[in-house]
């Protein structure tokens, strides 16, 4: 039987089915791999399901040499933490779940986006505190959110359910900045030219890259003053494609109103600077956290891992 690593524990029915096939070891962790734990990975089993965080950086392949590995099934479509060229010279396979994240994902940038907006999460804080005093016209004021304008920063699956959701469910107009032209983006929807031109007209700026090399600190200090200072940013995409100590500035001084984040740069450690803020909606990664979501991107990585093992090419190979 072949030797599988699958690196956090998945929900019962994806370990289910990889164990009727092969010989499992789940990792029970929530820490990511390190450089050295993958590099040994790599050399121990035939097939690996990562996931974000996971080192399979090229240090950890030079480390590895000849890899036993002939797959890494990411779990998630964000593949950032692997070096797909290093993987791809070493004879591994790299493959991810596009799609099976789509909808989740856009729900939380719309939680978030609503949560920030009409000051959700602070609002639960005095209530549950026991704070609340009574109903007042001018208390909590928060910014209304029907017919204003969101600017999504990268026009892909996630950022084209964002619009759907926009448009169809709040009347936004929505504009939008890619680095390739979007030929149907699904809704009424102008590409801006820049990122500047995308990020001062709007109310709201959801960011939706991928993380990479291009879009590190893509969204640092200039660009939050390219915001209105009554703008409202929200990040789903990775901590690292917004300079954190640029925003945690950038809120504290008013240059922008108001954030709502699901992923950090040093992820778990959210900084105590962000975490003393009232007008930010705080998450734990939770994008795709919902059963049967988990679910599907986890039977989606196994079908790639199958036909690795298969001799074949991985269905979603990145
Ligand atoms: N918070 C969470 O739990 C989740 C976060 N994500 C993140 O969302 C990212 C996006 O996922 P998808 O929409 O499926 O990917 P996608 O590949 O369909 O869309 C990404 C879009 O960004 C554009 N883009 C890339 N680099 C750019 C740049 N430098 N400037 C402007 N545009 C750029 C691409 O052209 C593409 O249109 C993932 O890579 C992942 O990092 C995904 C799922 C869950
Ligand atoms: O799919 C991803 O990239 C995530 O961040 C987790 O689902």
């Amino acid at each position: 039987m072949k030797k599988i690593l699958i690196t956090r524990i998945l929900p019962d029915k994806v370990l289910d089915a990889a164990r009727a096939k092969f010989d499992v070891t789940v990792r029970d962790d929530v820490t990511p791999l390190n450089v050295n734990e993958a590099a040994d990975a790599l050399q121990t089993y035939d097939g690996i399901l990562p996931t974000l965080g996971d080192a399979f950086d090229a240090t950890c392949f030079e480390q590895a040499g000849k890899p036993r590995c002939k797959i890494l099934a990411n779990f998630g479509v964000g593949y950032n933490h692997i070096d797909a060229t290093a993987a791809a010279k070493a004879g591994v396979f790299v493959s991810n779940t596009p799609g099976a994240v789509t909808d989740a994902t856009a729900d939380i940038a719309m939680t978030l986006l609503l949560m920030t907006a009409r000051r959700a999460s602070e609002g639960e804080r005095i209530t549950r505190a026991g704070g609340w005093k009574g109903w007042g016209p001018v208390q909590m004021l928060g910014t209304h959110v029907t017919g204003k304008t969101v600017a999504i920063i990268g026009m892909g699956r996630i950022g084209k359910a964002i619009a759907k959701r926009c448009h169809y469910g709040f009347d936004m107009n929505v504009v939008f900045y890619n680095r390739s032209i979007v030929q149907e983006p699904g809704v009424p929807a102008e590409q801006m030219p820049t990122l500047e031109a995308a990020l001062g007209a709007a109310d709201f700026v959801v960011v939706a890259v991928p993380g990479s090399k291009e879009t590190h600190h893509l969204i640092d200090g200039n660009a939050f003053r390219d915001m209105k200072s009554t703008g409202i940013f929200i990040n789903i995409s990775r901590g690292d494609v917004v300079d954190e100590p640029a925003l945690i500035s950038a809120l504290q001084n008013k240059v922008i109103h108001a954030a709502g984040l699901d992923v950090y740069e040093q992820e778990p450690f959210v900084p105590e600077a962000l975490r003393a803020l009232d007008n930010v909606t705080l998450l734990p990664h939770l994008g795709t956290a919902a059963l049967e979501v988990r679910e599907n991107m986890g039977m989606m990585a196994l079908d790639n891992l199958i036909a690795a093992l298969d001799g074949k090419a991985p269905p979603n190979k990145v």
